[in-house]
């Protein structure tokens, strides 16, 4: 059996406290994926390499102080991000004897998660990880997965949502909903979104799923 290095996760940060110690480059776009997930960012950093971005600037708090063991108290994950290897080595060990999670901007081996390249297109999460051995291809890899996937999976995925919600609170039985998902995928349902094929969408719907499902039911104030 291959072994994976790292387990890959989706962690739910909504409305949680996560602490990013420095406020360099690296700080900062640890911050930044962190407040576009929901989380509340603590960021601990004498100086701040830049402006906090507008779109994150009421989950981002920027306090302008050396960092200290309380200010890992009440966070939820933990964020090493200094210049200073071996103060990122002390906050690890400070989070650790608290049991909570640290990554470790400089040292990927005494971290207990590593960050992946993010594309995101609406609720589909397309994530790489090079498992440390070349950040810079997973930025190459994310930046050649964005120019393949483009916004249309995020309205597919919404449509997708909305009937799998219906058909689930109907309770039909889940080998027939395989079928009925498989179908919508294989008639290139995605394609007919992407080319804005509204009547197609809808006689396809009316086929598989009978009346009562519309493009514009399912999706109310998205019309292609
Ligand atoms: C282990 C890991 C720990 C972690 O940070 O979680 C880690 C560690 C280190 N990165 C370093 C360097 C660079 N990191 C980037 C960029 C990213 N780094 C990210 C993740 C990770 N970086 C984790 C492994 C991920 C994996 O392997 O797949 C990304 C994917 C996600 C994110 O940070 O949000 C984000 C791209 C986001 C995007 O663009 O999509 C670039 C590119 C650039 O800046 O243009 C460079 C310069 C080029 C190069 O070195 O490759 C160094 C050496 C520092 C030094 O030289 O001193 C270390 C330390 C070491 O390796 O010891
Ligand atoms: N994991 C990754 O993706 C990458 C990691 N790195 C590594 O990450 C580290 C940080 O890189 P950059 O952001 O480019 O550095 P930087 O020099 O731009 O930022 C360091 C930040 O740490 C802050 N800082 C210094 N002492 C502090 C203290 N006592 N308490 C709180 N904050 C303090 C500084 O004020 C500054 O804001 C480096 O060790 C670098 O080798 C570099 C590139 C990518």
């Amino acid at each position: 059996m291959s072994s994976i290095p790292y387990y890959p996760v989706h962690l739910k940060v909504k409305g949680k406290t996560c602490l990013v110690v420095g406020g360099g480059k690296v700080g900062m776009r640890k911050a930044r994926t962190l407040a576009k997930s929901g989380a509340l960012v603590k960021m601990v950093s004498p100086r701040l390499m830049d402006t906090i971005p507008r779109e994150t600037a009421d989950r981002i708090s920027w306090i302008s102080e050396p960092y200290t063991p309380e200010h890992i108290v009440g966070t939820t994950l933990v964020f090493a991000a200094t210049d200073q290897r071996q103060l990122n080595r002390q906050i690890a060990a400070d989070a650790r004897s608290k049991g909570i999670l640290c990554n470790i901007a400089d040292d990927p081996d005494a971290s207990d998660f590593i960050l992946p390249a993010i594309v995101h297109r609406g609720d589909l999460i397309l994530t790489v990880s090079t498992s440390g051995n070349s950040p810079a291809f997973a930025k190459k890899l994310r930046q050649d997965l964005e120019a393949r996937f483009g916004e249309e999976y995020a309205d597919f995925l919404l449509l997708m949502g909305k009937i799998r919600s219906r058909l689930l609170a109907q309770g039909h039985a889940p080998d027939r909903h395989k079928a009925i998902f498989s179908t919508l995928i294989n008639e290139d349902l995605l394609g007919m979104i992407m080319e804005n094929q509204t009547d197609k969408i809808n006689h396809l719907l009316l086929s598989i799923l009978g009346s009562g499902y519309t493009y514009e039911n399912l999706m109310p104030g998205d019309p292609t």
